[in-house]
């Protein structure tokens, strides 16, 4: 029996720091976890699910627009932000109970205060201390401010859930997942928004064709998109206006948003008291077991920067404890990770991009389909989907597909099982169409 006063100290309790928490006093670890803001972390309190939420608010837009050609006539519509704003945010506190809930239930220790390393064994958290056999860094990460003058007169998608009111013209930082979601989103209420990226391209990574669609189709729908330019300077105005220079020239914006990129939270931790390595970004390192240079400290998460989805935190929360605490050694499987973007309309991944598999596998068979959906006809609404099929010629086998289109993450989900299952293009082809859906696509691929 260990004489330290815990099996598992967790620093951290958002997706990776739960699941680790929860399962390794399940399997019979005496667990405490740290939590510096709110039981939930980035997904639940900030990032996937009120995005999500905003995203469905935003569709309303378009879904009302799109009803007359249904025959429905809705009078006087008009959208209210502080309404969907508190009923997002009162659906997060609720969710946040929940994982409260969840923890205490499996008897962890909850630390409602800031953690930091003091040593292999040992953690400070106020003015306690605390030794445990294990530590488990899962401490996320934090959006990425650039360093030009005036950058601090912006926002992150943190200050974006509790906006007091829409800014009528908004200039979003960055070409990623953020980015495109939070344009998307706003544009729908009605906000003027700009995008600018200091590259010429959005959500590298993604296949090139389906970015290229998500940015044609967001242009239609308004979104103005500045490629090449890198902010210089943002100046506030006495008015409150904030002046963006820009190599184009200087324009403004009621507000900025960065979405340009998250850092590991390592700094000030103390990981140097125990030996713990970070790389250059701050990321901990770690083995494929996510043990970092201290054998008895651990990271999951994104603050070992490996692929930063909610779903490979939890995954690497579960291995760990499993591993360490649950006599089955695991290691996470980083292969074929499907991905979304809920950007209008929202995109999807799974697998090798067409570029990617031409390089890697030479000869490769691409199968697509450029459709116009059903519902997108009669509402007069003129945005086509994509879906595409990357095929290895040698196996026949799929290797990756991609899509843009409603409800393409939903699809891309089931789709993914058959990709990382390595199924054959004609196993696709012997199954029976549901019709009339959109799916179906993927089954009628010629
Ligand atoms: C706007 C946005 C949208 C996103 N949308 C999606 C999506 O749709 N799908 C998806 O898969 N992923 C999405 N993500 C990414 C996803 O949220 C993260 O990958 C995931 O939350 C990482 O989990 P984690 O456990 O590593 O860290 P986190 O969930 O960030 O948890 C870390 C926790 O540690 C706490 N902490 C930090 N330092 C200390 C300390 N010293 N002491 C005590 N506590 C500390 C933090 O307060 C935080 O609660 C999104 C992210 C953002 C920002
Ligand atoms: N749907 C989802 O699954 C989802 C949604 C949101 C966030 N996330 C996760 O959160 C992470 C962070 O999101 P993100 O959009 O901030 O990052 P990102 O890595 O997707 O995009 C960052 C963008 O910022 C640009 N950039 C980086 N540094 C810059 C600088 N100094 N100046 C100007 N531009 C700069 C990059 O070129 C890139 O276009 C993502 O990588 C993703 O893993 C996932």
């Amino acid at each position: 029996m260990s004489q330290r006063d815990f099996n598992l100290f967790v620093i951290g309790a958002g997706s990776g720091g739960v699941r680790a928490a929860r399962v390794s006093a399940a399997h019979g670890a005496k667990v405490a976890v740290a939590e510096e803001y709110r039981i939930g972390g980035t997904c639940v309190i900030r990032g996937c699910v009120p995005k999500k939420l905003l995203v469905y608010g935003a569709h309303f837009a378009e879904d009302l627009e799109d009803a007359r050609r249904f025959g429905w006539h809705v009078e006087g519509k008009r959208f209210d932000w502080p309404t969907l704003r508190d009923n997002v945010l009162a659906e997060v506190t609720r969710l946040s109970g929940l994982y409260t809930q969840t923890l205490e239930n499996n008897k962890v220790k909850i630390l409602q205060e800031r953690a930091v390393v003091t040593g292999p064994n040992s953690v400070r958290v106020g003015e306690c201390e605390y030794t445990a056999d294990v530590i488990l860094i899962a401490t996320g990460a934090r959006p990425h401010v650039p360093k030009q003058p005036g950058c601090e007169h912006g926002i992150t998608s943190n200050e974006a859930f509790h906006l007091e009111q829409l800014p009528k013209r908004l200039l979003i930082a960055g070409g990623g997942y953020i980015a495109n979601e939070f344009a998307g989103v706003f544009n729908e209420f009605g906000v003027k928004v700009t995008v600018v990226n200091r590259s010429d391209a959005i959500l590298r990574g993604y296949d090139a064709q389906i970015r290229d669609r998500l940015l044609q189709i967001s242009m239609i729908k308004g979104i103005q998109f500045l490629f090449n330019s890198p902010i210089e300077k943002i100046v506030k105005e006495s008015s409150g206006a904030l002046t963006v220079h820009m190599p184009g020239g200087p324009a403004e914006f009621d507000a900025v948003m960065f979405a340009t990129g998250r850092v590991p939270n390592t700094q000030g931790l103390g990981l140097e008291s125990a030996g713990v390595e970070v790389d250059e970004n701050g990321a901990v390192r770690v083995d494929d077991e996510s043990r970092s240079t201290c054998p008895s400290i651990y990271a999951v998460g994104d603050v070992t920067d490996r692929v930063q989805l909610t779903p490979v935190a939890i995954r690497e929360g579960q291995a760990f404890a499993d591993t360490v605490f649950g006599k089955k050694p695991t290691k996470v499987d980083y292969s074929c990770i499907p991905s979304a973007v809920f950007s209008h309309p929202p995109l999807a991944g799974v697998g090798m991009t067409e570029g990617e598999a031409r390089n890697r596998l030479g000869a490769v068979k691409v199968y697509t389909a450029d459709f116009r959906p059903m519902k997108n006809v009669l509402a007069g609404r003129n945005e086509r989907a994509l879906y595409k099929v990357i095929v290895d010629a040698a196996s026949e086998k799929i290797v990756g597909a991609h899509m843009i289109g409603p409800d393409a993450p939903e699809i891309l989900q089931v789709l993914a099982i058959a990709v990382k299952a390595g199924i054959r293009k004609s196993q696709l082809d012997e199954v029976v169409a549901v019709h009339p859906t959109m799916a179906e696509e993927l089954v009628l691929l010629k």
